[in-house]
């Protein structure tokens, strides 16, 4: 469909009414302003488009418009890249599609290698055996972003009182009336009944006194100095009163088991007597950085480089519905490597770096040391093609994500995904799709996940999307899925969704 991106629970918007999209560099803004070249976009484009200013409106969003040649063939980049930081080729090279550079080390894909598709079944699939946590009571705060193991059963009837609904006056039969001295506020114990022709001060949210007919607003009565009131319009029989149990009866269901827990369920919990909510447990995630190149503060130098991982992948992972027990630095030892997997007590322990064969890339070795099943052995996905799943003696899971950053983000997307979602509980997210507003090269066996911004009902690709850049993905609404042998403009695309609008204002949060 050329519908509107439906991203994630909680977030869907129905295909009539174009959604409001968040843009990591501009916030929230209406589709229609972002169809209409917002200026405010256009810059944000324009700064991970190319170096040249061009706003990604060309054919090709890959600087050079190069033709990728299959993996392994060697080729050289066609234009100098702005900046060249990446081990991989310039700024906008096609992960892997690109042409090869001289002396570059990838080869041709792991004979084993799973297509994209399969390995996220896989990956979900993998879940199914898993040893679950069993759902249990949580505090409502800590309940946000779950999902409802046992129906939310109304503990009360709400409202639990007969209330009025607006300020002014509780009155009994047909006016004038006389007023008594008192008022009744929200939060008075109950009051003393009316008498017919009496009525009585009354605020919003307070119990309306029995054999009461009607709540009088303040606005359409007037007093007399003998104390009478007298009605300026009709008075109907039972208005501006919240009968007890409108909303619902003490032991209607509200919602169903599977619901996910939003602020809006945590405040309906609330007003329906919840102390606790029974809800899924998250899944515990422990992260494992590898290599002895990382600096965690201060400027790259002498040849290491800061982590990027480190920050990145936890609030990633809790936005995925885990619960991050720890991250821990091991640096490029294989003792440690091996006693940090054996010992974890994680559901899934990730591990970032150490994936591909060089002399110090321990987790395959690490893998096997362990008797670990691999179940998914390297993916047909640029970037991030040594990406790996394995199941652990005892049921517990392994991710091994790329150390190159934008390859982690894929391996994250394609293997923790889904395997979290279905530990946690949540349902799978509708894929949704967009046109791809520029062509896009693609790899010729593999697919391409490539960094876009949304405008309007188009997906427009950026640059900066080598396998080692941050640069692309950081101002990107979502990853457009490109199929083998790239896509055409116009052609739909799936987009997997990024979960910046949800998790930027819940740093401890979780949603998906
Ligand atoms: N002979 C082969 N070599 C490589 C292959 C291959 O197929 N055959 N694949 C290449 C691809 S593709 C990738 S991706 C990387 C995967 O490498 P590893 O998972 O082993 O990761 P490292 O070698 O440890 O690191 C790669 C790259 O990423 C940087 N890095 C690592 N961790 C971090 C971090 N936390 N923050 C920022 N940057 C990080 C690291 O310094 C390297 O530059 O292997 C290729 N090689
Ligand atoms: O293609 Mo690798 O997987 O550099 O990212």
């Amino acid at each position: 469909m050329t519908g509107h991106p439906a991203p994630g629970p909680g977030r869907r918007t129905p295909d009539t009414a174009p959604p409001r999209r968040f843009s990591a560099q501009t916030g929230y803004a209406p589709a229609g302003a972002v169809d209409d070249g917002d200026p405010e976009v256009d810059e944000a484009l324009a700064l991970v488009n190319e170096a040249s200013g061009k706003t990604g409106s060309g054919p090709d969003p890959i600087p050079g418009g190069r033709t990728p040649e299959p993996a392994g063939q060697a080729g050289r980049a066609a234009q100098p890249a702005p900046s060249t930081p990446g081990t991989h080729g310039g700024p906008a090279r096609p992960g892997h599609g690109g042409p090869a550079q001289p002396g570059h080390k990838e080869k041709h894909h792991h004979p084993r290698a799973t297509p994209w598709p399969e390995a996220r079944a896989r990956a979900a699939q993998a879940a199914r055996r898993a040893p679950r946590r069993d759902a249990g009571p949580v505090p409502l705060d800590e309940a946000l972003g779950r999902i409802l193991a046992t129906p939310l059963t109304a503990l009360t009837d709400l409202p639990s009182f007969d209330t009025s609904a607006m300020d002014g006056w509780a009155v009994a039969g047909p006016g004038p009336w006389d007023v008594r001295e008192e008022a009744i506020l929200a939060g008075h114990a109950r009051p003393r009944p009316l008498a017919d022709g009496e009525a009585v001060r009354i605020a919003t949210g307070a119990r309306v006194p029995q054999e009461a007919t009607a709540v009088l607003r303040s606005e359409h009565g007037i007093t007399d100095d003998k104390g009478g009131l007298h009605p300026q319009r009709e008075v109907v029989h039972g208005q501006d009163i919240r009968p007890r149990g409108q909303e619902c009866r003490s032991g209607d269901q509200l919602l169903p088991a599977g619901s996910l827990v939003t602020p809006a369920v945590l405040g309906l919990a609330a007003a329906a007597g919840y102390d606790e909510l029974v809800a899924v447990a998250r899944p515990r995630a422990e992260v494992l950085i590898l290599g002895d190149e990382l600096l965690t503060e201060g400027l790259p130098q002498e040849g290491l480089i800061r982590d990027a991982l480190g920050p990145m992948l936890p609030p990633w992972l809790r936005s995925l519905g885990a619960e991050v027990i720890a991250v821990r630095r091991l640096g490029d030892d294989a003792q440690a490597v091996l006693k940090a997997v054996k010992e974890s007590p994680a559901d899934l322990v990730v591990t970032t770096g150490g994936t591909a064969s060089g002399p110090v890339d321990h987790v395959h070795p690490t893998l096997k040391r362990l008797g670990a099943e691999l179940l998914v052995d390297g993916v047909q996905v640029r970037p991030g093609h040594p990406m790996l799943l394995a199941r652990l003696p005892g049921g517990r899971h392994l991710v091994g994500l790329p150390g190159n950053p934008l390859a982690a983000v894929s391996g994250l997307l394609t293997l923790a995904e889904p395997l979290l979602r279905k530990l946690s509980g949540h349902p799978a997210v509708e894929p949704y799709h967009a046109p791809t507003r520029d062509e896009i090269h693609g790899h010729p066996y593999d697919t391409r996940l490539v960094p876009v911004v949304l405008r309007g009902d188009e997906a427009v690709p950026l640059h900066y999307n080598g396998p080692a850049m941050l640069r692309g993905i950081a101002a990107s609404d979502g990853l457009a899925v490109v199929p083998p042998g790239g896509a055409k403009p116009g052609q739909e695309l799936e987009i997997l969704d990024l979960p910046w609008a949800l998790s930027a204002p819940l740093p401890g949060g979780c949603f998906t």
